[in-house]
């Protein structure tokens, strides 16, 4: 078997045999340091990535390779405890299938959160950052291939990748819940080094807020199906050559296990209105 659609019916099949056909309402990736959200959902069923047909395993420390799904606010949520990254050797393919499978399974609202590099040096590490639109330099892509019709077009839009009236909706959470929420664009590296501060510089020229290696295929994975996206990065650290220190994935993990309580009390709050 080959065909993408095969593939991601059979993964959807194997998910549904494990938590019923209720509907989920919202698929949430969570980023280095931020699963623990995945863990207050209620009436759990988790999933190891291992026993779903086709999906890769994660190999990333603190990207449990779980998916969870159960309720939160009163929405069926399905979490993504650690997701996949080019830089594992999985191909672009690889790292959006479990949004294709989500798709599959009738979801159409999609959670990205990652940790990311700050580059703006108006931010502090610890802040949370709304994704506004994102940058991608490097040629490879998710929807590189064969189209696959019944997905998306082969030319498709990223005017609106980031969903205005979510992003809206997280704007006034935050406000209201007294969260410190940036709002930047978010650029995509391959990794999985760092960048260098000469990189820094030039992503700060292009426009760039924020850098990570993650969140930009998925979003454009799901923006190629109509899904609606919201996107959160966590300011884990000051991007390369800000500071005067090395950078290191202890501080990531430990940056977003510091913030972990604003992180959750937003997306909570999001999600209790996010409409569905
Ligand atoms: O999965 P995310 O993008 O949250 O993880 C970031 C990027 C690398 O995987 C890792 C580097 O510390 O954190
Ligand atoms: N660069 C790239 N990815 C990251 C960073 C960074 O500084 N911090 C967390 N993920």
């Amino acid at each position: 078997m080959d065909k993408l659609m095969d593939k991601m019916q059979e993964a959807a099949m194997y998910i549904t045999s494990r938590i019923g056909s209720d509907p989920v309402h919202i698929g949430m990736v969570l980023g280095s340091g931020l699963g623990g959200l995945a863990d207050e959902l209620q009436d759990a069923v988790a999933i190891s990535y291992k026993d779903i047909p086709y999906f890769p395993v994660s190999t990333v420390f603190g990207h449990k390779g779980k998916l969870v799904v159960g309720t939160l606010e009163g929405k069926r949520v399905m979490c993504m405890q650690g997701r996949f990254h080019y830089y594992e050797g999985y191909g672009m393919d690889q790292v959006v299938f479990p949004i294709q499978v989500m798709h599959a399974l009738g979801i159409n609202n999609l959670l990205v959160t990652n940790a990311a590099g700050g580059v703006n040096t108006s931010y502090k590490p610890g802040d949370l950052m709304l994704i506004v639109d994102h940058i991608k330099l490097i040629a490879d892509s998710p929807m590189r291939g064969p189209n696959y019709d019944s997905l998306g077009e082969r030319f498709f839009d990223m005017t609106n990748a980031y969903d205005k009236k979510l992003s809206a909706l997280a704007r006034e959470e935050a406000k209201r819940l007294g969260i410190t929420l940036q709002e930047g664009v978010y650029m995509f590296f391959a990794g999985p080094s760092y960048e260098t501060p000469a990189e820094i510089r030039a992503a700060r020229i292009l426009g760039s807020d924020a850098v990570g290696m993650s969140t930009v295929p998925e979003a454009l994975a799901a923006s190629h199906m109509r899904m609606k996206v919201l996107g959160i990065s966590c300011i884990t650290n000051m991007a390369a050559g800000i500071l005067d220190q090395p950078l290191n994935h202890t501080e990531v993990m430990e940056t977003g296990d510091r913030v972990k309580e604003a992180f959750t009390l937003l997306v909570r709050n999001v999600t209790k209105q996010w409409p569905v």
